[in-house]
Formats: C-alpha cells, sequence, structure tokens
C-alpha cells in the first residue's frame, strides 16, 4: 500500500512548550491536541503518556528526549515539540530551541517563574526564539485573581529583563488538566491559547532561496531501505533525488536523498522550516550522526575557532555559583551538535563572573558548520554556563 503524500496546505510554523520542571508543558501538550480533535476531523489526540513516553521518563516522570506532536488550526500546521523542563536535560531543550519559529513558556500560576523559567527564556533570547506567547498553567488551582494578576506581573517583567517585549507577549490563564477532563470553561482557554499563538507568531521568512541546510537530529536504520536523518530544515530546499553531503565532526560524506517524508508522510520536497526524514542512499549508520549537517554538497566549510559574545547565566538563572578563567573547556551545543571548545578571554580579562556579559575566542575540539550570527551554548556538567552569539568566524 502506498502511504498518502504530505499535503501542504497551510503555513507550517515549528513551536514547542518550554518552562520549569512540574509546570505542565507535557500535560499542556496533551490538552491543546484533545482540544483540536474534539473540535475538527484533521486533528489527532497525542495522549500524555505517548509524548512522555521514553520508559525512563515514565518512570522518572520528568521529559527527557524531545517529543515532537502535529496539529492544525483553523490558519497553520504545527509541529510541536515538548521540551523537558529538568535541570539535566537543559541541552535537549536546546536541540529543540534552536529550530523554533515561536514558543510557549509554560509557567505554573501556583508557583510562579522558578530558575528553569529564567534559564529557558535566556536560552530562548539567544538561540533565537524570538516570539513567546504564555501560558499560565495551574490557574485552577489560584481561586484568587489578584494573585493571578500578580504572578502574570512578575512574569511580563522577567521577559523584559531578557529582552522580550514583556508588556506586549500574551499571557493566557489555563488549566492543561482541567481541559484534558473536558471542562468547557477550560477547553476554551486552550483555544485562546492557540489564537494567541496564531496572531502573535508571526510566519516567519523561509529562506527557500539559500543553498539546503538540514542539522541532524536524528539517525535511524530503516531495514531494506538504508540509513535516514531526521531534523529540521534550516534553509533552501531539498528535491527527491538530490546530490547531498553530510558535513561536520569529520570527513564530508557525499550521498543522494532518495526518499523525503514528513511525519510519516512521503513528499517530493522538503523546504525551509520543514520538519524532514531524508533517506541516505549508500551510506551506513555509522557514518553519520547527530550534530553534523545536511547540506547541498560544496556550500559549507566546518569550523574550529570563532569570536563569540555571551551572557553568563548567574546561579538564579540555573548557571554557575564561581568565575571562569581563560582554557576553560565546557561543551558548546550548536544546533544539535555537542563538543569541547576551549575559551579564550579578551585582553586584559582575567575571569569571567556569573551574571556578566563577556567576548570570548573560542576553539573547539572538532570542525562544524557555523556562520556569524548563529546561537549556542556553553554547558559544564548539569549547568548552562552561559548562551551566546558567534560574532566572527576565524577558522
Ligand atoms: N491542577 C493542575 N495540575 C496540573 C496542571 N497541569 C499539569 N498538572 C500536574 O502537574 C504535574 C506535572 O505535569 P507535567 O505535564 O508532567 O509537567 P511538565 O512541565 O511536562 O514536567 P517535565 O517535563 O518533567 O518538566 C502532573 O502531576 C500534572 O497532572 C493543571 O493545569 N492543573
Ligand atoms: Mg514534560
Amino acid at each position: 500500500m502506498t502511504k498518502q503524500q504530505y499535503v501542504r496546505t497551510k503555513p507550517h510554523l515549528n513551536i514547542g512548550t518550554m518552562g520549569h520542571v512540574d509546570h505542565g508543558k507535557t500535560t499542556l501538550t496533551a490538552a491543546i491536541t484533545k482540544v483540536l480533535a474534539e473540535r475538527d476531523g484533521t486533528n489527532r489526540y497525542v495522549a500524555f503518556d505517548r509524548i512522555d513516553r521514553a520508559p525512563e521518563e515514565i518512570e522518572r516522570g520528568i521529559t527527557i528526549t524531545i517529543a515532537h506532536v502535529e496539529y492544525e488550526t483553523p490558519t497553520r500546521h504545527y509541529a510541536h515539540v515538548d521540551m523537558p523542563g529538568h535541570a539535566d536535560y537543559v541541552k535537549n531543550m536546546i536541540t529543540g530551541a534552536a529550530q523554533l519559529d515561536g514558543a510557549v513558556l509554560v509557567v505554573s500560576a501556583q508557583d510562579g517563574a522558578m530558575p528553569q523559567t529564567r534559564e529557558h527564556v535566556v536560552l530562548a533570547r539567544r538561540i533565537g526564539v524570538e516570539h513567546l506567547v504564555v501560558a499560565l498553567n495551574k490557574a485552577d488551582l489560584v481561586e484568587d485573581e489578584d494573585l493571578l494578576d500578580l504572578v502574570e506581573l512578575e512574569v511580563r517583567e522577567l521577559l523584559t529583563r531578557y529582552g522580550f517585549d514583556g508588556e506586549a507577549v500574551p499571557v493566557v490563564r489555563v488549566s492543561g488538566l482541567r481541559a484534558l477532563d473536558g471542562d468547557p470553561r477550560w477547553t476554551q482557554r486552550i483555544l485562546h491559547l492557540l489564537e494567541a499563538v496564531d496572531e502573535h507568531v508571526p510566519i516567519p521568512p523561509r529562506r527557500l532561496d539559500l543553498p539546503f541546510l538540514m542539522p541532524i537530529e536524528n539517525v535511524l536504520t530503516i531495514t531494506g531501505r538504508g540509513t535516514v536523518v531526521t531534523g529540521a530544515v534550516e534553509q533552501g530546499v531539498l528535491s527527491v533525488g538530490d546530490a547531498v553531503e553530510v558535513v561536520g565532526l569529520g570527513p564530508a560524506v557525499a550521498s543522494v536523498a532518495t526518499g523525503l517524508e514528513t511525519f510519516g508522510k512521503p513528499m517530493e520536497r522538503a523546504e525551509a522550516g520543514d520538519n524532514a526524514a531524508v533517506l541516505l542512499r549508500g551510506v551506513k549508520r555509522g557514518e553519520v550522526r547527530r550534530g553534523q549537517v545536511v547540506c547541498l554538497p560544496g556550500s559549507v566549510r566546518p569550523h574550529t575557532r570563532f569570536r563569540a559574545d555571551v551572557h553568563v547565566l548567574s546561579a538564579a538563572e540555573g548557571g554557575r555559583r564561581t568565575p571562569f578563567a581563560a582554557n576553560y573547556r565546557p561543551q558548546f551545543h550548536f544546533r544539535t551538535s555537542d563538543v569541547v571548545g576551549v575559551v579564550t578571554l579578551a585582553e586584559g580579562v582575567t575571569v569571567v563572573r556569573p551574571g556578566e556579559a563577556a567576548s570570548l575566542t573560542v576553539e573547539l575540539g572538532q570542525p562544524i558548520a557555523m556562520s556569524a550570527g548563529l546561537g549556542f551554548a556553553m554547558r559544564e556538567g548539569r549547568l548552562t554556563v552561559a548562551a551566546g552569539t558567534v560574532r566572527e568566524v576565524l577558522d
């Protein structure tokens, strides 16, 4: 049986839920799919345990890998990633955030902003998520309207402090849990939230004219067919039969895209903004990996040295408590990659303290695809040390 082709009827956007652990991101994601499924026939309900699905996650009750679900509003098609809130897994959040057109920041109305709320806002800002909508979740647990107003004010101030337009960001009071139960008061709020996303997150300019580039998020083997790489297309278009190159972290691998899919449906052409699975002819599983990029042959040369501006996270933002000095060696997360690098400080600077802005020169242990303007995060163990932007590629 041939599978139904993907039909492009509405603009496609990538969004996600981010926020502090346990504030209700996964519950809200499930509620969105349920409310939409009950409203019309194009949407499918994805239950909580289908989103939070890896066995380890269910045991510990925290989201580790990033789950993608899809749904449609009257005007748009969304791929939604439910990002983890636990501090250990912020690096997965970085992978997700790197490809988002907008995000729903989930804040528990009971607890207000917490360290990972701040950490995610800092990362969103630096990694290029320009448009946020706030879901003030668990609103069912707070009877007092004044208290809700206070939490909302606090969240708006936080957003302004980190460079978002805190006054203009929509804040919608929701209850993911009560909406899942089908309580009409709360299902209505979910629709309000989606309207806010439709209106507030603009359709980003898709760079279709640039050479094709897709960071690899996952590598899968399909028995009898070969190796498939998945990810969000960053720029350009790719048609079935096009030559590609896999670049970064080692020697380049040449191949041809012999198949393309999105959400399990075949398509002839993948374009910037799409979540795509690309079947690579003649490539063995071990030859390609997460962190590399699939691109038009010859269009990308990987680099190891660059100059960057960084914001060093304070302890209250989930960062270090102590300064770092020259020759510091954290992990660098660009798009889906994770490589070690050594830091050189600006002349005359001996240490960089949590909470400061700094200019650094970095030499990575392995070359990766990059260009000026690309956002990245610096991590050490469980901590996000800094969030930064490449200013200049050196070599
Ligand atoms: N009362 C109430 N409880 C909620 C609501 N949303 C979520 N919860 C509860 O809060 C707990 C955490 O919800 P999750 O959806 O797993 O939270 P999460 O943000 O995805 O958590 P992580 O992925 O681990 O960061 C669960 O026990 C939910 O049932 C809500 O709107 N109201
Ligand atoms: Mg979750």
